[in-house]
């Protein structure tokens, strides 16, 4: 940390506001968003279609700087791309000539990691995430549930502390996106990342989450936090039967048909 100080967030948004200049027209997209997220702590993020979602994790990331505010990652400003962060998109973006494990491996040399410490890693993650017995695979003849696996496994070889993830299931089936649920809550289990994870599946949210941030429609201010109340060790099917379940994912519902104003 260059500042010296300790740092108790993983990531701090601090009243943040984000303008897009366009020639014919201001956009707001984000408007004085503050939020503090803990180590270890897994985030997601609901919101109405285009509120924000995605320009949240970009300032995260670096990607984006905001109009005003500042957001701090691991006790830094943010102030440019940063590279100690993982990140996954919807899309696995696998480059087609390489295998699961060279795919993998590609963060590695990217990063110009020890190749010793990175196939270590690669292999435990292959593991974690069950794609044994598929690291030879080239990505058309893995399912797209296997692809989005790889691409959890190459953002987290370098063992980021923060990782962020844009809609990373939402190109799936209902039942390979509810088995990738239960695997990313054992793999953030195990590994203990700060997760952000922006979402439209309200059960998802819920699920994998301590914490739910509803945001309105644009441009996005934090219309409530949520508390999620579930044992850290979640059973998919006994977590979805749980009235605590059914009354947290009615209360986003009915937030979100609020915030897109249909109600
Ligand atoms: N680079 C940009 N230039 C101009 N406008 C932008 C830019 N990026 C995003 N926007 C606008 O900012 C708003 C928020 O976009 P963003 O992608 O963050 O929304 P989102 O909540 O992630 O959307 P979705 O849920 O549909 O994926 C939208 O109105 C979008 O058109």
């Amino acid at each position: 940390m260059s500042s010296g100080v300790i740092a108790t967030s993983a990531v701090a948004i601090d009243d943040v506001s984000v303008r897009f200049q366009s020639k014919r027209a201001e956009t707001t997209a984000i408007e004085r968003v503050s939020l503090d997220v803990a180590p270890g702590e897994f985030v997601s993020i609901v919101g109405p279609s285009g509120c924000g979602k995605s320009t949240l994790l970009k300032l995260v990331s670096g990607l984006l700087q905001p109009s005003s505010g500042s957001v701090t990652l691991l006790g830094e400003q943010v102030r440019g791309p940063r590279h100690d962060i993982g990140f996954v998109f919807q899309r696995a973006a696998l480059l087609e000539w390489r295998s699961a494990r060279r795919n993998i491996l590609l963060q590695a040399e990217m990063r110009g990691m020890s190749s010793v410490e990175a196939g270590r890693r690669a292999d435990e993650l292959i593991e974690m995430t069950g794609l044994s017995g598929f690291e030879n695979a080239l990505p058309h003849e893995l399912s797209g549930g296997m692809q989005q696996r790889v691409a959890l496994c190459r953002a987290l070889l370098h063992e980021p502390r923060v990782l962020l993830m844009d809609e990373p299931f939402g190109a799936l089936d209902a039942l390979t996106r509810e088995q990738m649920n239960v695997e990313l809550h054992r793999v953030w289990r195990e590994t203990g990342t700060t997760v952000l994870l922006v979402t439209h599946s309200i059960a998802e949210s819920v699920y994998l989450a301590n914490r739910v941030i509803v945001l309105t429609r644009r441009p996005a201010v934090v219309k409530e936090v949520i508390d999620v109340d579930l044992p850290s060790e979640r059973d998919y099917s006994a977590t979805m039967a749980r009235p605590e379940f059914a009354a947290v994912t009615a209360h986003i519902r009915e937030l979100l048909g609020a915030a897109t104003g249909h109600d």
